[in-house]
C-alpha cells in the first residue's frame, strides 16, 4: 500500500469563502454520492465546532449540484476533517444502520457519540443519479435517528435544508459528524485511530455501505473542506458479455491505518476509482525514478504498522545510490538491507515498458535462499494490510500486499532490463520469467512475495485429518466456516481477528479444549516460484492465458499494471467457477485456490505484467524438474482444501448483494 491518500480538493468544490460547494468536475457518481456525503459531515462538524443551530439561510443542497450556503455566517474553518472512506459490507440482512465509535475511549472533549441512525436504508433515486431519498425515507430517517452525545448542543444537528425548501436529515452525516466533532480535538494519532468512526449507510444501488471517518490534525484554512475520500466495495458490472468484478479503490495506495493519520500535502491529484476512459488515463506523470538494488541504502523510512488500530506513521523521503554487482557471499547482508529498504517513497509513474534508468543487472549469484520456506516462514517487512473476499465459498480473496505503485514500476522496469525486453528469456507461451534466474528481479519480487506467501501461510493453514482422525469414526470437520472445507479440519487462526493481520503462527483448531489429531502440511512457495507474466498487445500469441489450472494449492497474482486503459485494456483474471473476470489494481494480489479453472483474459491494448507464485503443500509435492509450463496445467490434482480464515473475512469488501446472481458470498456485518 502506497504512502499517500488522495483527496477531493479545491478544484472540485470551492470552499467555504465563497460559502458554496460545487461540483466542476465530472466525478463518478459514486464518488459524488460520497462527496455529498462528506461535505454534509464536514458542514455539520463545522456547525459543530460554533455549536450552533442552523438557522433559515444555512443550507446543504443536493441535487445535481452539492452546494452549502452560509449566509450572514462566518464559519470557522474545520479543525477535525472528516475523511470518508466508503466499504460495501454486503449484507442483506443489515438494515440497521448505525453509528459507533471505534473505541470506547472518550476523548477529552467531546466524548463518544453513539447514534442509531436510519432504520431502514435511505432508497436512492437510481444508480447513477444524484437524486435524493424520497422524502418518506427521510422522514423514517429522522424518526429513527437519536445521537446520543454528553456533548452539549450535539444531540442531534440536522444538516440544513434541501433542494428547494425541502427540510432533510441525512442521518448518516449528522451522525457522522457528531462523531467526528466528539474527536475533533484528539491530536495524537493513537487517539485519533481509537476513535475512527464507522457509519453504516446505503448507497446509490442501495447496497450497505460503511464510512468510515478519522479525525485529523490535517488543517487547510485555505482549503477546510477538502475531503478525503475513499471507495472500497467491489463493483460488478456486466459488459462485454461477461461479468467483470472490479476490486479496484478509491484512491488508489490508501489504507485506513494511514489514512488515520497522515497529513496529505496539498494538493494531491485526484485519482479515478472506477475504470475510467483511456482517454482519461493515458497520461501519467514524467518518472524521476530511482532504482534501487539489494545494496540500495536509504535513509529512515518507516513503514506504517498493519493492524488496523494501531500507530501508523509517516514516510520520509529516500535517497538511494545504486550499485551495479551483487556478489553471491554478500547475498546474506543484502538481504537484511533490503528488508532495512523500503522504495514506497519512490515516485509514482507508469514506467511499463519504458524504464528511464536503467537497471543494474545482477548475473550472477545464487538466490535460492531468499525465497526458502524459513525466509517465507519470518515476518515479513509489511504485512499484507488489507483481504477482501471475492467467494467465500471458492476462496478466492484480494489482498492488498503494500506494494506501492512505485515499486510495481521498478519491479516492471526491472523485469524489462533482465531479458532486455527480448521474449527469448520467457518461458511457458513465452510469457513467463523465473524471477529466481535473475538475481535483481529476484530481489526486486522479494518484498511483495515475502509478504503474501507468509500471509497465506498463516491465513489459510492446510490442515488435513492425520491417520488417526481420517477412521470411518472420525469426527466431521470442525469448522466455523460456510465454506466447503469438507476433508479438511478447521485449523483456524485465533489471532487475525483483524482484517490485515496475517502476523500469526496458525494453532491447531481445538474441540472442547482437546486438541484436533491434524497434521500440518508444509504449505510453501515452489521451488521455482515466483515469476512473472508479460501479456503484450503487439504479439498476438501473448495476448492471453488460456483457461488452466495452477499446480498450486494457492496461486497469487500480483498485479504490476493498472487496467481500464491506464496500462492496458481488457485482461483480467476470469474464473470458470464464477464466470466472471476479477480486475484487480496494481500493488495488490489476486490469491485463489490454485485448482480453479481460470484464464489471464486477452487484454486489447498496452501491456500487462503480474508477479505470480504458486504455493505448494510440499508432501504432496511429486519431485520433478521443470515442469516447463510454468506450473500450469490444464487438468488438476485434486489439491487439500485450503481451510480459509473466517475470522480475517469479517472486515472484507465483498460485492453488492444485488450486484450477481452468481456464486459471489455474503459475509456478516462487522459492526
Ligand atoms: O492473467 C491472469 O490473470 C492469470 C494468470 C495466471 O493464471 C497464471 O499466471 O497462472
Ligand atoms: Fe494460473
Amino acid at each position: 500500500m502506497g504512502q499517500h491518500c488522495s483527496t477531493l480538493t479545491c478544484h472540485h468544490v470551492e470552499h467555504q469563502e465563497t460559502g458554496k460547494i460545487s461540483r466542476t468536475d465530472s466525478l463518478d457518481p459514486v464518488m459524488y454520492d460520497l462527496m455529498r456525503k462528506s461535505i454534509q459531515a464536514t458542514s455539520a462538524v463545522i456547525w459543530n465546532q460554533e455549536e450552533q443551530e442552523l438557522e433559515e439561510n444555512d443550507t446543504v443542497m443536493m441535487d445535481n449540484r452539492v452546494v452549502v450556503s452560509q449566509s450572514g455566517k462566518q464559519r470557522r474553518p474545520v479543525v477535525g476533517q472528516s475523511h470518508l472512506l466508503y466499504k460495501n459490507n454486503n449484507n442483506n440482512n443489515n438494515n440497521n444502520n448505525t453509528v459507533v465509535t471505534g473505541s470506547k475511549k472518550s476523548s477529552p472533549r467531546g466524548g463518544v457519540a453513539v447514534a442509531a441512525a436510519q432504520s431502514n436504508p435511505i432508497q436512492r433515486k437510481s444508480h447513477g443519479s444524484f437524486g435524493e431519498p424520497a422524502s418518506s425515507d427521510i422522514m423514517a430517517a429522522e424518526k429513527n435517528h437519536t445521537i446520543r452525545t454528553p456533548r452539549r448542543g450535539m444531540e442531534r444537528r440536522s444538516c440544513g435544508k434541501m433542494g428547494s425548501g425541502t427540510k432533510t436529515t441525512d442521518a448518516t452525516a449528522a451522525a457522522a459528524a457528531a462523531v467526528v466533532a466528539s474527536s475533533s480535538t484528539i491530536t495524537n494519532g493513537a487517539s485519533k485511530e481509537s476513535n475512527m468512526t464507522i457509519v453504516t449507510t446505503t448507497d446509490n444501488d442501495n447496497n450497505n455501505v460503511e464510512l468510515l471517518l478519522a479525525p485529523s490534525t490535517n488543517f487547510h484554512l485555505k482549503c477546510p473542506t477538502r475531503l478525503l475520500i475513499r471507495r472500497r466495495s467491489l463493483r460488478v458490472v456486466e459488459e462485454g458479455g461477461g461479468t467483470h468484478i472490479y476490486a479496484i479503490r478509491y484512491p488508489e495506495d490508501t489504507s485506513p491505518t494511514i489514512l488515520s493519520e497522515q497529513a496529505v500535502p496539498f494538493p494531491l491529484p485526484v485519482r479515478q476509482e472506477q475504470c475510467p476512459s483511456s482517454s482519461q488515463t493515458k497520461s501519467t506523470p514524467t518518472p524521476t525514478t530511482t532504482i534501487r538494488t539489494a545494496s540500495t541504502t536509504t535513509k529512515a523510512t518507516v513503514l506504517p504498522p498493519v493492524a488496523a488500530n494501531s500507530k501508523s506513521t509517516t514516510t520520509t523521503s529516500t535517497t538511494s545510490t545504486t550499485t551495479t554487482t551483487t556478489s553471491s557471499s554478500s547475498l546474506t547482508a543484502e538481504i537484511q538491507s533490503k528488508r532495512k529498504t523500503d522504495s514506497s517513497t519512490l515516485p509514482s509513474s507508469s514506467s511499463v515498458g519504458k524504464p528511464t534508468l536503467p537497471v543494474p543487472v545482477v548475473k550472477t549469484g545464487n538466490v535460492g535462499d531468499i525465497f526458502a520456506p524459513s525466509s517465507m516462514a519470518a515476518p515479513p517487512r509489511k504485512s499484507v494490510l488489507e483481504w477482501v473476499t471475492v467467494s467465500d465459498e471458492h476462496h478466492i480473496y484480494v489482498a492488498d500486499v503494500g506494494l506501492t505503485s512505485a515499486q510495481c514500476d521498478q519491479l516492471v522496469a526491472t523485469t524489462e532490463q533482465v531479458c532486455k525486453g527480448q521474449y527469448a528469456a520467457y518461458t511457458y507461451a513465452k510469457q513467463t520469467l523465473g524471477c529466481r534466474e535473475f538475481p535483481t528481479l529476484a530481489y526486486a519480487a522479494l518484498q511483495p512475495v515475502h509478504t503474501i506467501v507468509h500471509a497465506i501461510i498463516n491465513k489459510f493453514p492446510i490442515t488435513k485429518p492425520s491417520k488417526a482422525a481420517t477412521t470411518e469414526n472420525a469426527p466431521p470437520p470442525s469448522s466455523s466456516s460456510s465454506s466447503k472445507t469438507s476433508g479438511a479440519t478447521q485449523c483456524k487462526d485465533s489471532s487475525t481477528k483483524k482484517s490485515g493481520n496475517d502476523d500469526v503462527v496458525p494453532s491447531p483448531s481445538t474441540k472442547n479444549g482437546i486438541q484436533d489429531q491434524t497434521t500440518h502440511h508444509h504449505l510453501q512457495l515452489d521451488d521455482r516460484e515466483p515469476h512473472i507474466v508479460k501479456y503484450d498487445v503487439t504479439r498476438k500469441e501473448r495476448q492471453k492465458l488460456d483457461m488452466h489450472t495452477d499446480k498450486s494449492e494457492w496461486t497469487f497474482l500480483i498485479a504490476l499494471s493498472n487496467g481500464c486503459g491506464v496500462d492496458y485494456e481488457g485482461g483480467g483474471t476470469y474464473f470458470e467457477c464464477l464466470d466472471a473476470t476479477i480486475h484487480i489494481q496494481r500493488g495488490h494480489a489476486l490469491v485463489f485456490p490454485g485448482k480453479l479453472r481460470h484464464c489471464g483474459q486477452k487484454i486489447t491494448s498496452g501491456l500487462r505484467f503480474l508477479l505470480v507464485g504458486f504455493l505448494v503443500d510440499k508432501q504432496n509435492i511429486a519431485p520433478s524438474g521443470k515442469n516447463g509450463n510454468g506450473g500450469k496445467q490444464t487438468t488438476s490434482k485434486t489439491p487439500l482444501v485450503p481451510s480459509p480464515d473466517v475470522s480475517a473475512a469479517k472486515n472484507d469488501w465483498s460485492i453488492p448483494p444485488n450486484a450477481s446472481k452468481k456464486t459471489f458470498s455474503t459475509i456478516l456485518p462487522s459492526v
